[in-house]
């Protein structure tokens, strides 16, 4: 497969691609952002972070909303902003929410039709893009590490937690952590894969963090006043709770959840902790060359 670069825009000394793809697993073709910091240009091979970004967005809010790009240069490490949904094959109700159909893929692979041929948001992340961009860009195959917000919260943790071995570090924003008790999860999954709420359990973090063995080393960020914490929709509290009865650290250096006071869902708020969850994912991805200041 081979990506077609549409733009390339300097930022903080590296560049950011604006690249497309026919996509063998979603079928159609796909945009995408990828950030390539100073340290690539060499040919070095860097580590690099997924930001999954949440409903309503493309690759494009993180790239050029939540200023990843000043702690990407300045630790040597590539970001890739994906898309959150299919775009081009349309399905009837589609766009008739924001919160469910295109710009709503909620990272997972569909198994209700229509949305079962080319809703596979799961394997276009894990699969398609994990092993495709490396060959074609100046990426460390063996780091890489997953964040992401709200949907794209959820998103990263799930994926973190179903494929341990592919992903050295998680974090996340505001995430969606118990999607099968709010009402977007709800919405989503029931659209996604039917009534089998067995099934759902198989896509939600605090489910799954029940009985992950591996490391617990996860940053999250909630503001306390994000209008979506306060309605409900996600209830990083349970995935805590899951977490500490299945024995496992929460706090610093486990399940670290830090409620920022009064911010809200925006990249306002992503924006203000973005370096913090870049430098998390260093810990886990050695640093190529030496810290580049602006
Ligand atoms: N249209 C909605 C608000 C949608 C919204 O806030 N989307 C968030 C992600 S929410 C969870 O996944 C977002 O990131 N928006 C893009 C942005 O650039 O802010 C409404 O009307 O309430």
């Amino acid at each position: 497969m081979s990506f077609e670069t549409n733009a390339t825009v300097a930022s903080f000394g590296g560049k950011l691609l604006k690249l497309s793809h026919t996509s063998s697993v979603i079928g159609s073709k796909m945009n995408l952002n990828l950030y390539l910091p100073p340290q690539a240009a060499a040919g070095t091979k860097v580590p690099w972070i997924f930001y999954l970004a949440g409903l309503t967005c493309t690759g494009d809010n993180g790239a050029e909303k939540g200023f990843f790009q000043a702690a990407a240069a300045k630790n040597g490490v590539a970001i890739v902003y994906p898309d959150t949904s299919p775009r081009e094959t349309r399905y009837d109700g589609d766009d008739a929410s924001w919160d469910f159909g295109r710009a709503a893929g909620f990272y997972i692979n569909a198994s209700k039709a229509p949305w079962s041929e080319t809703y596979k948001m799961e394997n276009y992340i894990v699969d398609e893009l994990y092993s495709a961009l490396p060959k074609e860009f100046s990426l460390d195959p063996a780091k890489v590490s997953i964040m992401g917000h709200s949907m794209g919260g959820h998103g990263a943790l799930t994926l973190y937690l179903k494929y341990p071995t592919k992903f050295k570090s998680v974090s996340a924003f505001a995430p969606i952590s118990n999607p099968i008790n709010c009402p977007w999860g709800q919405k989503a999954f029931a659209g996604y894969f039917g009534d089998d709420k067995e099934d759902w359990k198989k896509h939600d973090a605090t489910e799954l963090i029940k009985s992950f063995k591996g490391n617990v080393d996860i940053l999250i960020d909630v503001g306390t006043g994000d209008n979506f914490y306060k309605q409900k929709q996600l209830l990083p509290e349970n995935f805590e709770e899951a977490a500490k009865a299945a024995g496992h650290t929460v706090g610093p250096s486990g399940v670290n959840v830090r409620y920022q006071e009064d911010y809200d869902h925006s990249y306002y708020f992503i924006s203000t902790f973005s370096s913090d969850h870049v430098e998390h994912h260093m810990k886990f991805l050695q640093s190529q060359g030496d810290l580049i200041e602006f």
